[in-house]
């Protein structure tokens, strides 16, 4: 039986209905996918979601559909595709709202897909040694350049002294990010995040070990026990395993998107992302006398000019290089070992060519 897939198309009154969220929408299809479809593609084409990415290929999720799909590159978690049964490997990959990349090391492969579809990333650091500036403002660059919201979430506000200290530091990263700080065992996680956890939306944790990403997982899912290596779920025969999935959609409706590449985020051609966190110094760059100013004791730089007048943060500027020195870094040796790769193919062609054919 045909199914009907009108009410996932975009409203044409554009009013809001009160219904109950679909087993699409808790997934996290929104009309921003809904637009890319025709009532045809739907009809004939479920879309699912790529909830984890395995050696024997993509595993998806749909509307009381669960599949397998042939490995393929250029999908990735978070994914939406159109589920082509008769020829599963040609499912359509639909348009990303947001796309998490990273350089990979030591793969043949340079830029590898790490999550798409991401609405909110939480840059979670607590209240204590773990704080580093420099460290947020890497991460929100790296948030902007995958075009994903990022929040700022302090946790081990009841350990700290002086918790709006930490807040107040945060909050000069980006005027662009909010900044909760909180208790993550406590009851504030679910009240504080509640803003940006809405059903059908998909977040993701930045930050380093031990600073309570698991424990706001938890909290938001209203689990009280901390999970270890991955979240555990209730299989259907009622026990608990850890599975390999990476897209977990809590009771609440909104999804979780955790996944061991997260962690290993490095900047990547994130120029633009690390512009937009120093948005303040690029304008003021802007103004400098000579275009290439390095902002060091060039006559007519209106980036010392505002440091002298104490308007800007001297260290502010040398994080702001050091990021771009980085990024500038990376995305050079990225393309050196593009080009290195690409000469080598022509190499391998051309000693192909010379080869007599094989018969
Ligand atoms: N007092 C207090 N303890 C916290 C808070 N957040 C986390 N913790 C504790 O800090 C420890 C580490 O928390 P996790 O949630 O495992 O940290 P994580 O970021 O998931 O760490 P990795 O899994 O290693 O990446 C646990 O013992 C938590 O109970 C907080 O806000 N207050
Ligand atoms: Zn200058």
């Amino acid at each position: 039986m045909a199914r009907d897939y009108s009410r996932f198309l975009p409203s044409l009154t554009g009013g809001t209905q009160i219904h109950t969220p679909t087993g699409l929408e808790r997934l996290g299809w929104t009309s921003f996918f809904a637009q890319q479809v025709s009532v045809d593609d739907l009809a004939r084409t479920p879309p699912v979601r790529v909830t984890s990415v395995e050696r024997s290929g993509l595993r998806v999720e749909g509307e009381s559909l669960q599949a397998t799909l042939p490995p393929r590159l250029d999908a990735t978690v978070g994914d939406w595709l159109l589920h082509d049964a008769a020829r599963p490997g040609a499912s359509r990959l639909l348009a990303r709202k947001s796309l998490f990349r990273r350089r990979a090391a030591g793969t043949g492969r340079e830029v590898q897909l790490i999550a798409a579809n991401v609405d909110t990333v939480f840059i979670v650091t607590s209240c204590n040694r773990d704080f580093n500036v420099a460290r947020l403002e890497r991460y929100v660059a790296l948030a902007f350049e995958a075009e994903v919201e990022p929040v700022i979430v302090a946790t081990k506000a009841d350990l700290a002294d002086d918790p709006q200290g930490f807040a107040a530091a945060a909050a000069e990263v980006s005027a662009a990010v909010p900044v909760v700080v909180l208790d993550a065992l406590g009851p504030e996680p679910k009240e504080k995040l509640a803003p940006w956890c809405k059903t059908g939306r998909t977040l993701a944790f930045l930050g380093s070990s031990g600073v309570g990403k698991s424990t706001l997982v938890n909290a938001l899912s209203g689990r009280t026990t901390a999970a270890t290596g991955g979240i555990r779920e209730d299989d259907d025969r009622g026990r608990h395993t850890t599975t390999g999935r990476h897209l977990y959609v809590l009771p609440e409706g909104y999804a979780v998107l955790d996944t061991p590449g997260m962690r290993e985020l490095q900047l990547t051609d994130a120029a633009e992302g690390i512009a937009e966190v120093f948005a303040d110094l690029s304008d003021l760059a802007a103004r400098c006398r000579f275009s290439d100013c390095r902002h060091e004791d060039e006559p007519g730089c209106a980036v010392q000019a505002a440091i002298a007048a104490g308007e800007v943060d001297e260290a502010r500027l040398r994080r702001w290089q050091k990021l771009q020195r980085e990024e500038a870094f990376n995305s050079a040796s990225l393309a050196e070992r593009r080009e290195r790769e690409r000469s080598f193919g022509r190499m391998v062609r051309s000693i192909l060519k010379d080869k007599p054919a094989k018969r």
